[in-house]
């Protein structure tokens, strides 16, 4: 099998994997050469050899066995520059520690923002929500060549984004204190932008900007709608990436769901490597406290918590880390303050706020308003008898995201949709688990309405 042949049939993995995941990371697999069972890849980096290993070579290897290939095993290679390649085995090497004395000569001048020295890899807790994320990051913190660019990493409030951004910005600056990274919120952009055209000095910011070697832009929905700022976004952006300069964004969403930003600058940000942090899970809920427990065990001395209550935090804790830190931090004051045990009660009392907005019951309706918004449906219509397919669809999603999403049962769901049977929403319950299993588009659809919810 050529490599040609692999580009024709490749694309029947797009159902398997959806099509973000396609074209992230089967797109730009090359097929090096395919002898003795051995399927022989050749990938932009290690990281991303690993990543496929580990994530997506059962169903390529699967799909080039159903296409007549007799393939047992996949091995990647990392093309380097001057076509020589070497094994994906092999550990990157990190960039040496450089001293940390050239870093204010090359950040003297930069506008950015002060960086929180508690945002490092150290303190990120990292587990199945964040993990991709997290070894992007690392993968950019190493430094030498730009192998995605840019890095998007998106996700709700309080998921780690900056603290991600931080960390890359404190390592790169400990590896290579000469590179001139620039760390600032899209906000401050704009600000800056503003300041320079108020005092004619367009020409001074544009080459400020255009003089870094690592940009990071820390929630760029905000230039959503700000059509001077985001054309300035843009040029800088390009001028950037040209020189072959590391770009770093975050948002609370994917660059396709930003409302009000250009287009130009949706394809643009989708070109690197876009990453989701997702919702928190229990268990990385529980390695978080954990970590922090730790280290207020050390602020607060003589004061302890015990596990019971750590994982009770987990369990009933779940909107963000940020409000999971802030009930830590609240309890051990108070503790100390009065002086007593931190106990199941205590938490209890102390936190008695916070565990009520959590427990914040995700109603039918909500959900429903949100599936007609999305598809652009009426609410009646979306509850209502219409048969037609443009409707009938959304309201199995809406059927579908009330039975995962909230603890009512099928005839309290069903008679929220317009007094309809159970079986008629178990039917649209099924129906969309079995298209979403084989259609990436509603699966992309479910995840997103997902997370808005959620968020
Ligand atoms: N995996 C993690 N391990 C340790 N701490 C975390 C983790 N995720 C988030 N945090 C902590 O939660 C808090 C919120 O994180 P951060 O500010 O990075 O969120 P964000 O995604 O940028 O949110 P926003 O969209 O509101 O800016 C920070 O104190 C951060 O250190």
């Amino acid at each position: 099998m050529t490599n040609e042949t692999w580009g024709q049939i490749r694309e029947g993995l797009i159902n398997r994997v959806g099509r973000n995941n396609y074209t992230t990371w089967i797109e730009p697999l090359k097929l090096s050469q395919l002898r003795n069972g051995v399927a022989l890849f050749e990938v932009p980096t290690s990281f991303f050899g690993d990543w496929v290993q580990r994530n997506y070579a059962d169903h390529i290897r699967n799909h080039l066995v159903t296409s007549g290939a007799p393939v047992e095993r996949l091995e990647f290679l990392v093309g380097a520059e001057n076509g020589a390649v070497r094994s994906v085995a092999a550990k990157p090497t990190a960039a040496p520690r450089a001293p940390v004395r050239a870093r204010a000569a090359a950040e003297d001048d930069l506008p950015g923002a002060p960086l929180d020295a508690r945002f490092t890899f150290d303190s990120f807790v990292v587990g199945k929500p964040n993990e991709l994320a997290h070894a992007a990051a690392r993968r950019v913190a190493e430094g030498g060549p730009v192998t995605f660019n840019p890095l998007f990493l998106y996700g709700g409030v309080g998921l780690g984004k900056t603290h991600l951004m931080h960390a890359i910005a404190h390592e790169l600056r400990e590896r290579q204190p000469e590179l001139r990274v620039l760390y600032l919120s899209a906000e401050q952009f704009m600000y800056r932008f503003i300041q320079a055209l108020r005092d004619k000095q367009v020409m001074d910011f544009k080459s400020l900007f255009r003089s870094v070697d690592v940009l990071m832009v820390d929630d760029v929905q905000f230039i959503a709608g700000k059509d001077s700022t985001q054309e300035e976004f843009f040029h800088t952006f390009n001028a950037l990436v040209d020189q072959n300069k590391q770009i770093i964004i975050s948002a609370d969403r994917a660059p396709g769901e930003i409302r009000d930003l250009e287009d130009r600058i949706k394809s643009r940000l989708q070109c690197g490597l876009v990453v989701d942090l997702h919702p928190t899970d229990y268990e990385l809920r529980l390695g978080i406290l954990q970590q922090k427990a730790e280290f207020y065990r050390g602020q607060y001395r003589g004061l302890t918590i015990s596990q019971g209550v750590l994982e009770f935090l987990a369990h009933r804790i779940t909107t963000n880390v940020r409000v999971l830190e802030g009930a830590l931090t609240r309890l051990f004051a108070f503790a100390s303050l009065v002086g007593r045990e931190i106990t199941l009660d205590l938490a209890q009392d102390c936190l008695a706020d916070i565990l009520r907005a959590s427990d914040r019951k995700l109603t039918i309706e909500e959900i429903q308003r949100k599936v007609a918004e999305h598809y652009n449906v009426r609410l009646s219509d979306l509850i209502g008898p219409k048969r037609l397919r443009t409707i009938a669809r959304p309201r199995q999603v809406a059927m579908y995201l009330a039975k995962q999403l909230t603890a009512r049962s099928l005839p309290e769901i069903g008679r929220r949709f317009g007094g309809r049977d159970h079986t008629t929403i178990m039917h649209g319950v099924r129906k969309i688990e079995e298209l979403a299993a084989t259609d990436s588009q509603l699966a992309d659809d479910l995840q997103l309405l997902k997370r808005l919810l959620q968020g």
